[in-house]
């Protein structure tokens, strides 16, 4: 069915909350953690980082498809990974030179479920005060009551393990093979750009899936591990807390990256929560405590590390806090050469203030 501007589609969050407004994407249900993002540019890359598998984002920014959408380049994986898109305006045209095609396709293509028309500020009013909820998007369920027995079948954030479920199934190289040096790759849902500042900087990378065994990537004899963002709640990666124990305690330069800094933190004796509200946007404050030095970051994550219990971990330094709610933004271990940040300094989108943390990692293998 072709979607018009003028088709009724409906969201429901858990608490009850209605907004209606008009289908965009596929014509269809889709339900997930409602998320706000307040970045005024990168939609695609936000659409296909795999850490937003699960989640339906709120894109804050009033104007959303202008422009269009470009294969691969501005893509993070090789599908979309959200579970729906919620926005004020949606441009069902677009205009770019080199756009591939528009938004509206593209969602279409990847069966992605949205809503516009909607006051996108309403709702991170809403949730704001009341905190991270599910939600339901519908362009053929209009009943609230049915669309809340849909609600219910979607499982909650807090729990769930997502990342084998995104990640690499096999092995894969990346980069020269005759790079002077070689990385390990933990993918736990990585983004491309990611592996693209590393192999930019000549590093040669093997990506194994999230539940490789240490062993395994040991065998490929690398000069440093590199553990990648992702989605879902690090609490219940008990597989991937324990492969990061035991490559921290081979000594070799370590870096993680968000869900990777999660899981370094845990391998480290320190525990995660769920946050109130997320950071997802371009313009997060970071102060990196070393330097004393600011930084303009770009964020995506629901889940942090527990600030109170660093003090009693004498293996943790606390290397980088975020200015606007005090919590931690990155660590390094004062026994072993491993250090991890919850910001993302690939920065896609976003800006570049925090890609010295590649060089930093290159500069110890
Ligand atoms: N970008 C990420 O790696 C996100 C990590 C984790 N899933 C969180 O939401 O906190």
């Amino acid at each position: 069915m072709k979607v018009t501007q003028s088709q009724p589609a409906i969201l429901l969050l858990e608490d009850g909350t209605v907004f209606r407004g008009n289908a965009l994407g596929k014509i269809g249900t889709s339900g997930g953690e409602i998320c706000f993002n307040t970045g005024m540019t990168g939609y695609q890359e936000i659409y296909t980082d795999p850490s937003y598998f699960g989640q339906v984002i709120v894109n804050t920014t009033s104007h959303i498809g202008n422009y269009g959408v470009v294969n691969e380049l501005e893509e993070e994986s090789a599908s979309v990974k959200i579970a729906g898109m919620v926005c004020n305006e949606f441009s069902p045209i677009h205009s770019r030179k080199t756009a591939d095609g528009s938004l509206q396709e593209y969602f279409e293509k990847a069966g992605i479920v949205g809503i516009s028309g909607i006051d996108t500020r309403q709702i991170v009013r809403h949730i704001r005060e009341k905190g991270v909820m599910n939600c339901i998007i519908s362009s053929e369920i209009l009943e609230v009551e049915a669309l809340k027995a849909e609600l219910a079948k979607v499982p909650p954030m807090e729990g769930l393990e997502l990342s084998s479920q995104v990640c690499t199934q096999e092995p894969y190289f990346l980069g020269e093979e005759s790079a002077e040096k070689k990385v390990a790759v933990l993918d736990l849902g990585v983004k491309k750009s990611i592996l693209s500042n590393l192999t930019d900087r000549g590093c040669y990378l093997k990506v194994f899936p999230a539940k490789t065994s240490f062993a395994e990537m040991e065998a490929w004899a690398p000069d440093g591990y590199f553990i990648s963002n992702g989605p879902g709640d690090p609490a219940v990666m008990p597989y991937a807390v324990a492969t990061v124990k035991e490559i921290v305690e081979n000594e070799k330069p370590t870096f993680g990256i968000c869900l990777g800094h999660q899981i370094l933190a845990q391998a480290s004796g320190l525990s995660t929560y769920k946050m109130k509200n997320g950071h997802r946007g371009l313009n997060h404050p970071v102060k990196n405590l070393i330097t004393g030095l600011s930084e303009i970051t770009s964020q995506n994550h629901g889940f942090a590390v527990k600030m109170e219990e660093l003090e009693a971990n004498p293996s943790v330094e606390l290397t980088h806090i975020n200015l606007n709610d005090k919590t931690v933004e990155g660590l390094r271990r004062v026994d072993k050469p491993a250090f991890s940040v919850q910001h993302h300094p690939e920065a896609s989108p976003g800006p570049h203030d925090s890609r010295y943390l590649f060089d930093s990692f290159v500069e110890m293998l």
